[in-house]
């Protein structure tokens, strides 16, 4: 059975490891780099990011997360988690925050607004939907929350969702210290994946919808499965010749 890491420095760690919970998979908390070692795959919570890099950074956490996702086991990272997660953070404190990157896009910190401009909203989630079964739609639990201004072209969009009227402006901070609009558009991206890098703006972990969990938890099983593709191709050509030899041996977990 798979077993999941969630980073469990701050933040909503505890929820996550319920929502596994509650799916039948063991959830095992990581505060140390060693810690990483033996996991399938990795769930960066929600909280407060610039905290949440503070701490990464003490426990010395960057480079073992860094190669945890270079080494293409799969990582979900929900709000704080997907600030940590992307290649580019505007909307940040001052001295900026460390990040592991990976996930080619740029983010706002806070683009919602404020803690009391949080909220939630019913999010059209076709591709989840198709996935996993059940609604079309799903609640979005925004919390003080970012969003993502632009992808590159190998990340797939998973939900976006219209920007509230009364959000703040959002400013960057130019070379020349200019503050300066940078977002227009009246739709906002909230989730999408890059290969094996999952991220949501919004909080799953909140809700008793588990399908985001689930659809995490496929991508480890995608991985698995691609893996065990690779070690057969590379086997000897009697096997390859076999097709019932390269079928993966792990069984899906949630039918
Ligand atoms: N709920 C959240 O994770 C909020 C994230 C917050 N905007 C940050 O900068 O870290």
């Amino acid at each position: 059975m798979a077993v999941v890491g969630v980073l469990a420095l701050q933040g909503s760690y505890n929820e996550h490891m319920a929502a596994l919970r509650r799916i039948g998979v063991r959830g095992v908390e990581v505060r140390k780099p060693e810690q990483l070692q033996g996991l399938d795959s990795l769930i960066i919570p929600g909280g407060e990011s610039t905290t949440m890099a503070k701490l990464a950074n003490y426990h010395n956490l960057f480079p073992a997360l860094r190669e945890f996702v270079g080494a293409g086991k799969p990582v979900w990272g929900t709000c704080a988690g997907l600030i940590f997660l992307a290649n580019k953070a505007v909307g940040q404190k001052s001295g900026g925050q460390e990040l592991i990157g990976g996930l080619d896009c740029t983010v706002h910190r806070n683009f919602f607004g404020s803690q009391i401009q949080s909220f939630e909203t019913e999010l059209s989630v076709p591709m989840l939907a198709e996935k996993e079964g059940g609604s079309n739609t799903c609640r979005g639990v925004f919390i003080r929350a970012p969003a993502i201004l632009d992808v590159g072209s190998d990340v797939e969009v998973l939900a976006d969702c219209p920007v509230p009227a009364d959000r703040p402006s959002i400013t960057i901070t130019s070379g020349e210290g200019v503050e300066e609009e940078v977002y227009s558009k009246d739709r906002v991206i909230v989730a999408v994946r890059q290969g094996n890098i999952l991220a949501t703006a919004f909080h799953p972990e909140l809700t008793s919808d588990s399908r985001w969990h689930r659809f995490f938890l496929d991508m480890d099983k995608e991985s698995h499965t691609k893996a065990f593709s690779a070690l057969s191709l590379s086997s000897s050509s009697r096997d390859a010749q076999d097709g019932s030899k390269n079928k993966p041996i792990d069984l899906p977990i949630f039918e």
